[in-house]
């Protein structure tokens, strides 16, 4: 386990040395100074908002997006329009977007229908997303864990078969709202699952941002075991503020994928009050300050969450946003 007295001599190690210096953190694998920024405010972002935006509205946001050095830009759902009524467009907008070379733009698929509807649309990479908790699972696709598993297992197949890349999400690896605490055990079983069965990488969504530092080390403690770190993001929500810290634990632990949103779009369905995403400009401005790269630029991210923004009719949720449209900041 992690102590939380070593945390914090790792932040200052991380502080004085490149990230790869951090050798009781980082394996070798990951010692990489470059952090790829998986941006899903369309699709985790968007879906969660109130206001359901015109297609031609979500494809210019994905065009801006992916214009900023975003690497991945995860675009829609191809689910069912009675469950997620904000993703019902999803061929038009998939269809609509105008793919930049060298991006990716993943599109979520819980079955085999959501993957036909993603392969009309010429998709390239999909996502499957499980749950560790069997509460969560049923609420969100409306099976236990095991029947999610037999679909993505068909999922997997189809998609090798056509040359799509499988990304696998696991949801609630810090706490459930139905469950509570969900052991670090049975994440690192259900990634594992995911990862056997071919997904490139398995994304560990803290759903409605209820873990601290100390449960994502305890998580990712269990997961490395069974996953190489190299395999492994996050994706944090900011309810309770804790996200940029779980974030510098994870990077700490050797993870370098980051999953964020722009603005820090969204909500959770599923606990009052929750947030979106954590920001992608306050990730970035996390990094920046660390040394590590993304080849984001952070200035262009804030324009396209301003914009956004207003489109919404909402607040950025972004605190770095918000600090450099007051004061522009020299990075
Ligand atoms: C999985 C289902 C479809 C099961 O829903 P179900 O009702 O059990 O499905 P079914 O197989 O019984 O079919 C019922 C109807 O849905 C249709 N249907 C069936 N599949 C599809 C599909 N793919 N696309 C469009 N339509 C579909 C199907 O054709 C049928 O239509 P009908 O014959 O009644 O007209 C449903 O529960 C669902 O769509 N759930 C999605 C929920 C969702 O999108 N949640 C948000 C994403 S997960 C997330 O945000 C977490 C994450 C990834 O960000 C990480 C984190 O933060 O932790």
């Amino acid at each position: 386990m992690f102590s939380l007295c070593r945390q914090s001599s790792a932040v200052k190690s991380l502080v004085r040395f490149p990230l790869g210096a951090t050798r009781t953190l980082a394996t070798a694998s990951s010692s990489s100074n470059y952090v790829k920024i998986v941006e899903v405010g369309p699709r985790d972002g968007l879906q969660n908002e109130k206001t359901i935006l015109p297609a031609e509205v979500k494809i210019e946001l994905i065009n801006r997006l992916s214009a900023t050095g975003l690497p991945v830009v995860e675009a829609t759902s191809f689910v069912s329009p009675i469950w997620v009524p904000q993703m019902a467009d999803a061929s038009k907008v998939f269809k609509g977007i105008r793919r930049k070379e060298g991006v990716s733009y993943p599109v979520l698929t819980p079955n085999l229908k959501g993957l036909e509807g993603a392969l009309a649309c010429g998709v390239e990479e999909v996502a499957i997303f499980g749950a560790a908790s069997e509460s969560f699972s049923q609420k969100n696709i409306n099976c236990s864990i095991d029947e999610s598993l037999k679909r993505f297992e068909a999922v997997c197949q189809k998609a090798r078969d056509e040359n799509v890349r499988v990304r696998g999400y696991v949801s609630v690896v810090l706490g459930c709202p139905y469950e509570g605490d969900v052991s670090p055990q049975k994440v690192a079983d259900v990634s594992k699952k995911l990862f056997d069965m071919g997904c490139y990488e398995i994304s560990l969504g803290d759903t409605i941002g209820i873990g601290n530092p100390k449960k994502m080390a305890d998580m990712l403690e269990r997961v490395k075991d069974v996953v190489p770190v190299d395999k492994l993001a996050v994706h944090c929500h900011d309810t309770y503020g804790q996200a940029v810290a779980n974030i510098l634990m994870a990077v700490q632990h050797g993870v370098r994928v980051v999953d964020s949103s722009v603005a820090g779009l969204g909500g959770c369905p599923y606990a009052r009050g929750a947030t979106g995403n954590v920001a992608t400009e306050d990730v970035l401005y996390l990094l920046k300050g660390l040394g590590m790269e993304t080849g984001v630029s952070l200035p262009e991210v804030i324009a396209v969450g301003n914009w956004i923004s207003k489109k919404l009719n909402r607040a950025n949720a972004s605190r770095v946003a918000n600090a450099m449209t007051r004061t522009p900041a020299k990075l």
